[in-house]
Formats: structure tokens, C-alpha cells, sequence
């Protein structure tokens, strides 16, 4: 791990395009990505494996030390693949129901200090970018540069929506956004860590941007902090 490597961290709520420009930023910076909504995903997923209640959190605790995942960078633009215990399961943990697993366990206070040393050794150089929720405000409390992009709950059900129907998932808008406002519900009133704006965030609203425009935005603070070198 290499202190001294820049992170930007990019936390918001989901759907709020969070995953599309750390890829895209990462890509285009030649940095370091960590989704760190993965390893909460992969934890949730894991439990269920092998029939670990989702309020245990001694044993999840244990899992999530121990949590056998590797992630390989995918050519062609495509997101990265995710490995765990030998298994592909890049799309497995990507819909709603291993959202909101993941969402329960990262409440645990035991399971998000399992897993902070594991999201830190991301850390290395030219730079990392790092989004989840408490990317700016816990982990990488020191990155130069911090966003924190949102998008009404309407749009982000919308987005989701979209990009669940073309992976050929049986959806529902109305269910996706009562499940994006619970999310957020519990994202946000948790004791621990919650999803809020760091103090010296760059708050971003997606909901009237594309995909490029917030890409653009955040490389433009990026050239005024002479993060890239
Ligand atoms: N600004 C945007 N305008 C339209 N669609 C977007 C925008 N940002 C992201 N999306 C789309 O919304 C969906 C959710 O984006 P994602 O990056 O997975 O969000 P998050 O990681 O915050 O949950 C994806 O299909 C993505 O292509
Ligand atoms: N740094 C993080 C990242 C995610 N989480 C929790 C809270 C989220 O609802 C779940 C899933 O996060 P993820 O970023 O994969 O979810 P979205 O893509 O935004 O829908 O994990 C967290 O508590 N802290």
C-alpha cells in the first residue's frame, strides 16, 4: 500500500452513477479501482452460501476476514470480474436482493472494521479511485479530491431499471424504488459510518447530467488539483 498514492473517492446513494464513472475514471486515468459496495455485496452473497444469518455478526465478522475474492480487470471497456471461492459471480451479486443484504451487514460495526484494512491495501500507485458511501468521510478520509453524486430517487429507480431489463431481469419500477428509498433509508440512519457528504465534498447532481458531463466535471477538478501528473 502506498500512503502517499492520490485516491478520489466518489460515494453517493445507489444509482446515482456511482460504479459507471469510477470505471470510467479509472480507465482513463490509468488508476486503481475499488468498488467497495462489492465487498459488501460478496459478503451478503457468501452468508446466504453457507447459511450465515444476516444479523450474526460475529460470524460475519469472520466471513468478511476471510472473504476469498479476487477482482480482475476486464478488457473492451467492460466491468471488472469478480471471483469468489473460485466462482465468477460478477453478475450473481448485481440485483436487488443482494443489494439490500449487503445493505443490512454493512451496518454491523464489526463487518465494516473487518473489512477497512482490506479497502485501504487498495491504496497503491499512480492512484486509486474508490467509491461506495464512506469512501470520503472513513476510509480515505485524506483523498484530494472527494464527489459526492446523487440523482432524485425517481431517476435512480429509472437508471436501475434500464440496466437490470437489458441484463434480461424480471423488474419492477414501482418495487425498485420503494427498494432505493429503503436503501437509502438505512444507508443514511445507520450508526456507523453513514452515507453522507464528507465536509469537503464536491456535490455532484446527476439527475439532468449524462454519463460523460458528470465524467467531464470531475476530470476538470482533477486537472485543477494536478492530481494526474
Ligand atoms: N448520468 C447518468 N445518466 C443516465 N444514466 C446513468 C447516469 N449515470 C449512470 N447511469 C446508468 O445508471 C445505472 C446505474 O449506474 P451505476 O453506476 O451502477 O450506479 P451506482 O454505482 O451509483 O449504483 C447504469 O446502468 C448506468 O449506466
Ligand atoms: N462503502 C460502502 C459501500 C457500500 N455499502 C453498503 C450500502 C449499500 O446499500 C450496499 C451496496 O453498495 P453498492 O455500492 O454495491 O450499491 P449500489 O451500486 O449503489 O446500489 O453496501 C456501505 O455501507 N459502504
Amino acid at each position: 500500500m502506498s500512503l502517499n498514492a492520490p485516491v478520489i473517492t466518489i460515494d453517493g446513494p445507489s444509482g446515482s452513477g456511482k460504479g459507471t464513472v469510477a470505471g470510467l475514471l479509472a480507465k482513463q486515468l490509468g488508476w486503481n479501482l475499488l468498488d467497495s459496495g462489492a465487498l459488501y455485496r460478496l459478503l451478503a452473497f457468501c452468508a446466504r452460501n453457507h447459511g450465515v444469518d444476516l444479523s450474526n455478526e460475529a460470524s460475519l465478522k469472520l466471513l468478511a476476514a476471510h472473504l476469498d475474492v479476487q477482482f480482475l480487470a476486464a478488457a473492451d471497456g467492460k466491468p471488472q470480474r469478480i471471483i469468489l471461492e473460485g466462482e465468477e459471480v460478477t453478475d450473481a451479486i448485481r440485483n436487488e436482493t443482494v443489494g439490500a443484504g449487503a445493505s443490512q451487514v454493512a451496518a454491523l460495526p464489526a463487518v465494516r472494521d473487518a473489512l477497512l484494512q482490506r479497502q485501504r491495501a487498495f491504496r497503491e500507485a499512480p492512484g486509486l479511485i474508490a467509491d461506495g458511501r464512506d469512501m470520503g468521510t472513513v476510509v480515505f478520509a485524506d483523498a484530494p479530491l472527494k464527489v459526492f453524486l446523487t440523482a432524485s430517487a425517481e431517476e435512480r429507480a429509472s437508471r436501475r431499471y434500464l440496466q437490470l431489463k437489458a441484463k434480461g431481469d424480471d423488474v419492477n419500477l414501482a418495487s425498485l424504488l420503494d427498494e432505493i428509498r429503503a436503501r437509502d433509508e438505512r444507508d443514511t440512519q445507520r450508526a456507523v459510518a453513514p452515507l453522507k457528504p464528507a465536509a469537503d465534498a464536491i456535490q455532484l447532481d446527476s439527475t439532468q447530467l449524462s454519463i460523460e458531463q458528470v465524467l467531464e466535471r470531475i476530470l476538470s477538478e482533477v486537472a485543477n488539483r494536478d492530481l494526474a501528473g
